[in-house]
């Protein structure tokens, strides 16, 4: 069942273009990281997801209706961004009533309980509350909303390791109890990689990858041992990273091995380790970085 939908997504500010023919489909009920380098074009899409953006050009759909200034489809998708910025003079709960008649599945227990977790006085403005504060406020927003597509994009500003990780748990928690369509977007990739149950990867608003983590944890990894023995097992393969120290070789490849090849691996003590999804954007963008300096030349 997809929850969204792009096809031919793109959009341009003036002569910039941010978002450059991006076709995919969200999946309903399932966890999704967007992930990609600064000014990859998140944000941007992002926004058009919630209505707040048209397009150029190309179609979105948000549970199969278009979602520019659609309130039928944003009741849908619950949005809590980056800093997220709201009314200074609001008292937490002003907040937490204002989501509350625009949710229809808004669970007021929940967010109280959230906000004590968090810390959070009901009575305190919103100018009265620390950066972090205001982070763990948006986050009890989006979680409460229960809304069925709930995005946050980058919304632990200021929250500390600590409360990082509390938020981390609870979006466990609430995926597991409560199964909706996450889509999270961060540069902290190694903190929330276990929550993802698929990537979705951006560069320079294209789609660089897409794909089931389960499927990218055996496709992508590192080959380390002898540098003949790991090149022969590397051969015919991607390689995206390569570091000799001495007699040894450490290869990073984006590709899949055969039982055969395993079983070489092993008899030649070459090692197969997982590659950490955010090792595994930075060779990639860097890779397509380099290719496009290369036609350039050309
Ligand atoms: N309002 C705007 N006017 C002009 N250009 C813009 C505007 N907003 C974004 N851009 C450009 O569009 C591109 C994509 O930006 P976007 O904010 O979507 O990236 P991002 O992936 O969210 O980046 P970050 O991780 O830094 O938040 C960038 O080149 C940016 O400069």
């Amino acid at each position: 069942m997809k929850a969204i939908e792009c096809r031919g997504l793109t959009k341009k500010y003036g002569t910039q273009t941010a978002l450059d023919d991006l076709s995919f489909v969200i999946e309903k009920n399932k966890f999704y990281g967007l992930l990609g380098r600064n000014g990859a074009g998140k944000t941007t899409l992002l926004h058009i997801l919630n209505g707040e953006l048209s397009q150029s050009s190309g179609t979105i759909l948000v549970d199969g209706e278009a979602p520019y200034e659609n309130r039928n489809a944003l009741q849908k998708v619950c949005f809590i961004k980056e800093g997220q910025s709201f009314k200074k003079v609001a008292r937490v709960e002003d907040v937490c009533l204002v989501a509350s008649i625009f949710y229809p599945n808004w669970d007021q227990d929940f967010a109280e309980e959230l906000l004590e977790t968090f810390n959070l006085n009901l009575k305190k403005s919103v100018k009265e509350l620390s950066k972090g504060m205001e982070s763990a406020l948006g986050v009890t927003v989006g979680l409460a909303s229960r809304a069925p597509i709930t995005i946050f994009d980058e919304p632990y500003i200021g929250m500390d390791a600590v409360a990082r990780q509390k938020f981390y748990d609870l979006l466990l928690e609430e995926y597991t109890e409560c199964p909706r369509t996450f889509i999270l977007s961060t540069h902290l990739i190694d903190e929330v990689s276990k929550l993802f149950e698929e990537v979705i990867m951006i560069d320079q608003g294209k789609l660089l990858l897409h794909k089931n983590v389960e499927q990218l944890r055996e496709e992508a990894f590192y080959l380390s041992g002898e540098i003949k023995a790991v090149e022969s097992i590397g051969a015919n393969k991607k390689i995206i990273s390569k570091e000799i120290f001495g007699q040894s070789n450490t290869l990073g490849v984006y590709g899949r091995l055969s039982d055969e090849e395993r079983k070489k691996a092993i008899q030649l003590n070459v090692s197969i380790e997982h590659m950490p999804l955010q090792k595994l954007m930075i060779y990639l963008t860097s890779l397509k970085e380099k290719e496009k300096h290369k036609d350039a030349k050309h």
